[in-house]
């Protein structure tokens, strides 16, 4: 609890009726369903809505006091800025008292491998008997505590109390995802980052950044963020093998530690082997080399130990720790994760769901498959469309069959994301199946012994998103019944 003067102290130029100085803030609410007895309703101008029009609403429920961004006749006292999703953070973090101050804050962007990345962190953590909090496209995690999340970086409220749970648990660190999204929406304003990772730029979201250098513009902002706080060692990891970190290390005003797969980067791989059961690398640090033999699959895969282990270095994992888990690591849900079977087909599933990535993991497949790779994928609805094209075009190259199927249609017609997807295709190696379940099985039933399905988009989502409808869709789940039927 708060006194809503004292909140209103951390926003510049907003003042308060001396008769509203004892008004105590039990909680901060941006949605007026979440609205209890003393909160104060935060409206925000939304994307889809405006909850300005639930201020009312919200003061029935028993808000304390409203910030607007305009005077609402209420009877509430309402505190007048002129942008309160600029200020939402701001208050969050003091209502939470700073959280972020309290604890290491590292946060992972780039177009592909962020949830990677971030749990490899956070196992190294772990394996180092460290405490930590989690938060991600999966979900968000204290220690082992689960909390589900809609968002793969959720809002400044949910973070900042999330955040504030993970300084009563005492966590050693905190390790998040930070989407471009996130960061054109300042969701993680008032968020104190100590470590920032870059780990690559590709075509992605453009449904909502307006071109790929206002995408870009918005993954620097990250490292903008580090600031010029003196006090806290903090460090800019960058991916120096990708076109784009030029501009991400001119956005940032602390030491820059490179990674990549030459002996330009602070800490590099050489000697590469991509084997079928993982891949095999020297890995050099400022001080020292490692002989590194993981179960992780493909060069993408090297690229993000290489970004987990230069951030984990930097919070003073030994490297002794940092190599056993990568040895030992079997990677993320979801993520080029096998489905066993006794027919001798290797069948993988994959979060995939750009054009690099499925160009990466479907290499991938190539450099071990010794029969055919089939790929079953879709593209997503509401989402970026000018990646469809692409996105089918890749698959027919890089494998012998495509089956084009849906991924999550939301509101756009199913057979429609496939038109998208396969209007201009210069190739015949594909076939339709627009139910997903039907096109697994297609795969499942074509293939033989010694081929390899790879089955992108969805990974460890358990849901499929038709229209309003969330039903239940597991890819694993599908495949493995498939499989035994
Ligand atoms: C486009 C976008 O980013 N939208 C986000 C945004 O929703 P919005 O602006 O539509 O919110 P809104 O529904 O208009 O509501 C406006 C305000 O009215 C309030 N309200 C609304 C209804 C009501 O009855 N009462 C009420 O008080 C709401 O609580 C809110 O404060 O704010 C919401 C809450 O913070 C987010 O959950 C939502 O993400 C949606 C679900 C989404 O799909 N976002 C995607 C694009 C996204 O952010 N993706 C990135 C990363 C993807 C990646 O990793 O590749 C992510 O970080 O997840
Ligand atoms: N470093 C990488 N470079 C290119 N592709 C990658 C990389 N790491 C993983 N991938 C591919 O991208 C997929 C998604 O990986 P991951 O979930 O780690 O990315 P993400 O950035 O968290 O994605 P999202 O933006 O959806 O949260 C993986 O399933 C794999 O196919
Ligand atoms: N975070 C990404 C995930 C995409 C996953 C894919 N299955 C889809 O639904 O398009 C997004 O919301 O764009
Ligand atoms: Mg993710």
């Amino acid at each position: 609890m708060k006194k809503l003067k004292n909140l209103i102290e951390h926003i510049p130029n907003s003042r308060l009726d001396s008769a509203c100085d004892d008004i105590i803030i039990t909680s901060i609410e941006k949605d007026h369903r979440e609205v209890k007895q003393g909160s104060l309703f935060v409206c925000i101008k939304g994307f889809t809505v405006d909850g300005h029009e639930y201020a009312e609403a919200a003061y029935k429920n028993g808000a304390a006091a409203i910030l607007a961004e305009r005077e609402l006749d209420l009877e509430a006292p309402v505190i007048t800025v002129k942008n309160t999703s600029h200020v939402l953070p701001i208050i969050a973090n003091a209502f939470f008292d700073s959280p972020t101050e309290q604890f290491p804050l590292i946060g992972v962007t780039g177009t592909n491998g962020k949830t990677s990345v971030t749990h490899l962190i956070d196992e190294m953590f772990k394996a180092a008997r460290q405490k930590t909090g989690l938060i991600g496209t999966i979900e968000m995690r204290i220690n082992d505590q689960v909390t589900p999340v809609k968002n793969t970086t959720p809002d400044a409220l949910f973070l900042q109390k999330s955040f504030k749970q993970m300084a009563d648990e005492r966590v050693n660190a905190a390790i998040m995802e930070v989407s471009s999204h996130a960061l054109d929406q300042g969701r993680v304003h008032g968020c104190n980052f100590d470590i920032a990772v870059f780990t690559n730029l590709s075509q992605d979201h453009l449904d909502y950044h307006p071109s790929m250098d206002h995408y870009l513009f918005a993954k620097s902002l990250l490292f903008a963020q580090l600031g010029n706080d003196y006090n806290r060692k903090k460090y800019a990891i960058v991916n120096i093998d990708d076109p784009s970190s030029e501009f991400i290390i001119r956005a940032t005003s602390q030491p820059v530690i490179t990674y990549g797969l030459t002996d330009k980067a602070d800490f590099y791989a050489s000697n590469i082997a991509l084997n079928a059961d993982g891949v095999c690398f020297e890995l050099h640090t400022p001080l020292h080399d490692v002989k590194i033999n993981s179960n992780l699959m493909g060069l993408f895969s090297v690229y993000n130990m290489l970004a987990a282990t230069a951030a984990a270095y930097y919070c003073n994992i030994e490297l002794t720790v940092i190599e056993k888990v990568l040895n030992n690591t079997t990677g993320v849900r979801g993520r080029f994760q096998p489905v066993a079977n006794d027919r001798g087909i290797g069948v993988i599933v994959d979060y995939a769901h750009t054009p690099d990535s499925l160009e990466n993991v479907l290499q991938t497949v190539q450099k071990f498959c010794k029969g055919k790779v089939y790929v079953v994928v879709g593209c997503g609805g509401d989402r970026d469309k000018s990646k469809r094209p692409q996105m089918a075009k890749i698959a027919c190259q890089n494998a012998d069959k495509a089956i084009f199927t849906s991924d999550n249609p939301r509101s756009e017609s199913p057979g429609a994301i496939i038109d998208d997807m396969i209007n201009e295709l210069e190739a015949d190696n594909f076939e339709v199946v627009i139910d997903r379940k039907e096109a697994i099985r297609l795969a499942i039933n074509e293939s033989k012994k010694s081929d390899v399905i790879l089955i992108a988009g969805k990974g460890h989502e358990t849901y499929q998103i038709i229209g309003d409808q969330v039903l239940e869709f597991d890819d694993v789940k599908v495949a493995k019944q498939l499989l035994e039927d």
